[in-house]
């Protein structure tokens, strides 16, 4: 397919009414044209075409074929590929053309145009991000009130972490203002990140996190500079001090719904309760995860219930990481809290590189996303407090970290612990295990499709809220949609791991040419299972090196993570005010 538009090299000639030059002058030569009125006409290699104004029938063809493909390809979308929507014969003449008539859909336009726009919508957002970075944040930068250091009378400390001092404050400007309706966080290190994940939530997402208004670089004390954050404040309590209290869950439902259920206490209740809870969780992490946003650090202490909107919104987006566009990439291992964090340490695979420069990690991170599903991390620290909530025995530090060991000396497999605790469970136990089994133990088995070892097994956050245990009538009440939705959840939470093993069985013929399969060795491949034990000498050789690879490749990833995260901050954290 070639464009006479473009410049080529003349194949043949052929005079038509009249030409001062001899045909032979042409051939072979490298001729330029000049785009004709309407220069979208296209026609096949080889075939002749008369423009308008010139003299001359052109052969199209040779050069300038790669820039003319691409500009069908634009001009297909939508439209139909040139030739398929064109009726152009062998020999086309300008005046016989039919006049375009305004867009034509074809299936391949149509298919390319969806697949185009199906990728740049997927999880994270790559056009979505596009608008947010350069129109939305550009339009509310201009109208949002700024602060600075002197417009605020500090109040009560609320917390001191590692990294900052979080303050009820009020402005000093509205003296009538009830002391402490904001909340000022001055932030030592990870401010600028915290700034940056705020700003992009509240376009994103508001009702997910506290309601965060105002971020800017304050440098003008004697210490070192600090980032200075602000919330409205949303309310006393986080979830932690919600479920260290013995009336949990009770003392959560007058709050989420403003008055105190008729109901009988017992576990169908407290179920309804943590139902509620739970519901909430996952669609404040939906919300962030579809923006492209991990939070990472989700326990119960990062959990503020908003008095306001009588929700829990997530704090704290400090060790949060922003896929779109690749910051907090690699992960800092002291940031995860040990109590809550996944088995695995990264959130996207080691073998991952650290995105180049923000517009490449922008434009693969659909692929990125899919590949590393970095989302489940939040799944299993939101599974353990769905656990926590359902076990009062498993509220305290030393419990749940008693508790990750059994986890973790039962592989992970949350069914192993099961069968190994309930046998000799405490009446706790045993009543967290009844509450988790009402209506046909749909509880438990969302709760084991979230803490799995493995994170693609993990369900997301859409996924989960769709399960039928949030369905107020019960598993009984279920619809066959309901129905079906649930066998479909069930298909997709199957390990086929056991599956992909019979098939590979069943490919297992004689390996011989007349009946076809796999050889033994094929199958060795495909199995992934390790050779043939070598001698104990080579093994220990064998397993030090591989050691000594695996260190280097981590310790490489690590570097080129901490310099491309130094070399991003500096294009991103432009983005964040500095006081005047
Ligand atoms: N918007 C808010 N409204 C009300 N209280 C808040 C708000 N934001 C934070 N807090 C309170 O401040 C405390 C500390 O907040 P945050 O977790 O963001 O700070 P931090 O310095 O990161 O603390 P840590 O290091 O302990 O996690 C929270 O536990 C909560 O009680």
């Amino acid at each position: 397919m070639s464009t006479v538009a473009t410049n080529g090299v003349v194949l043949g000639v052929k005079l038509n009414t009249f030409s001062s030059k001899p045909l032979s002058s042409f051939l072979g030569k490298q001729i330029k044209l000049k785009p004709f009125s309407g220069s979208s006409f296209s026609c096949k290699k080889g075939s002749i075409f008369r423009p308008k104004s010139k003299n001359l029938v052109i052969y199209a063809g040779g050069g300038g074929e790669l820039i003319s493909y691409v500009h069908d390809i634009f001009l297909g979308v939508g439209v139909g590929l040139p030739c398929t929507v064109m009726q152009c014969g062998d020999v086309i003449y300008r005046s016989t053309l039919p006049r375009s008539d305004g867009i034509t859909v074809t299936v391949p336009g149509v298919v390319l145009a969806l697949s185009v726009v199906s990728y740049l919508w997927a999880t994270p957002g790559v056009a979505p991000g596009f608008f947010d970075m350069f129109v939305l944040a550009f339009v509310e930068r201009l109208f949002r009130p700024t602060y600075k250091k002197d417009d605020f009378v500090l109040g009560k400390k609320l917390g001191e972490g590692a990294f900052g001092s979080v303050y009820r404050v009020s402005l000093a400007k509205r003296p009538s203002s009830k002391d402490g309706d904001l909340v000022l966080k001055k932030a030592t290190e990870y401010g600028a990140v915290e700034i940056w994940m705020n700003e992009r939530v509240r376009r994103a997402c508001a009702s997910s996190c506290a309601d965060f208004v105002y971020g800017f670089l304050e440098s003008s004390s004697k210490k070192s500079s600090e980032y200075w954050l602000l919330w409205r404040f949303e309310g006393e309590s986080t979830l932690a001090d919600l479920i260290q209290s013995k009336e949990f869950p009770y003392n959560v439902e007058a709050m989420i719904l403003g008055k105190v259920s008729d109901l009988p206490k017992g576990i169908e209740r407290e179920n309804r309760i943590i139902q509620t809870v739970m519901r909430q969780l996952l669609f404040a992490l939906d919300s962030l995860h579809s923006t492209g946003i991990v939070h990472r650090d989700i326990k119960p202490q990062n959990i503020i219930f908003s008095e306001d909107s009588r929700t829990f919104k997530i704090i704290d987006l400090g060790a949060a990481a922003d896929l779109r566009v690749g910051i907090n990439y690699i992960p800092k291992e002291f940031l995860l809290d040990p109590r809550y964090a996944a088995p695995e340490q990264y959130i996207m695979s080691t073998q991952t590189p650290s995105a180049p420069s923000a517009p490449v990690a922008t434009a693969l991170s659909p692929v990125l996303w899919q590949l590393n599903l970095p989302d489940r991390f939040d799944i299993y620290s939101t599974g353990l407090i769905f656990l926590q909530m359902a076990f009062p025995g498993l509220r305290s530090d030393s419990n749940l970290i008693q508790f990750k060991r059994q986890l973790k000396r039962c592989d992970y497999d949350l069914v192993a612990w099961r069968k190994l605790v309930e046998p000799r469970a405490n009446p706790d136990i045993r009543r967290g295990f009844e509450l988790l089994d009402l209506d046909k133990g749909i509880g438990w088995e969302l709760l084991a499709s979230m803490v799995r070892y493995k994170a693609r097994q993990r369900v997301s956050a859409k996924a989960a809220l769709a399960h039928p245990y949030f369905d107020k009538e019960g598993l009984l009440a279920l619809s066959v949609m309901q129905n079906l939705r649930l066998q479909v959840f069930r298909a997709t939470q199957q390990d086929y791991s056991e599956a992909a093993k019979w098939i590979i069985q069943l490919m297992a013929k004689s390996g011989t040419k007349k009946d076809g399969g796999f050889t033994e060795a094929q199958l060795q491949e495909l199995r992934e299972i390790a050779p043939a034990k070598k001698s104990k000498v080579q093994r220990n050789a064998l397993a030090s090196a591989l050691r000594v690879q695996r260190k280097i490749v981590r310790t490489l990833n690590e570097s080129i993570g901490e310099l491309n995260q130094r070399r991003k901050s500096l294009w991103w954290s432009r983005w964040i005010p500095r006081e005047e």
